[in-house]
């Protein structure tokens, strides 16, 4: 069998990752939260005319979270795949995850509040 052409697997693979990223917002609360936080501050971004600098800030922030929540819930399902059972490891692996997501949302809560506050009042 002829082997597929590097362009046709990086196709694949890029539709892997869209099921992944549809499968991710439709499955799991907390990045449902972040999506429609995203679509708030992206209004407000409109809304107050932000620039350039502070769109990319914004952009990347919305990224990072929602990056980390995507990594952080991978570790979950693969955490309760190996081990479904009750074990103080897989609490532990599963509040380092966590905690990982808490670090970039303080830091983009943060970037969010330098942003709009001085607008804002
Ligand atoms: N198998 C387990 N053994 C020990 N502690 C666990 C286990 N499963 C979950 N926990 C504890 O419960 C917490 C929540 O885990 P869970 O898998 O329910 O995530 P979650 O609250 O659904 O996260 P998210 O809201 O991001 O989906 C973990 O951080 C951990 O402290």
């Amino acid at each position: 069998m002829a082997k597929e052409s590097f362009l046709t697997n990086r196709i694949k693979s890029v539709g892997f990752a869209l099921r992944g990223a549809l499968l991710l917002i439709r499955t799991e609360a907390s990045i449902k939260i972040q999506v429609f936080i995203a679509i708030i501050v992206t209004a407000a971004g409109f809304y107050f005319n932000i620039s350039s600098t502070e769109w990319i800030l914004q952009i990347l922030a919305i990224g990072l979270v929602m990056g980390i929540e995507g990594l952080n819930t991978a570790i979950e399902k693969i955490s309760d795949f190996v081990h479904p059972d009750h074990n103080p490891k897989i609490g532990f692996i599963k509040d380092i995850a966590a905690g990982a997501v808490m670090l970039v949302s303080i830091a983009s809560s943060i970037v969010g509040l330098i942003i709009y506050l001085p607008k804002v009042f």
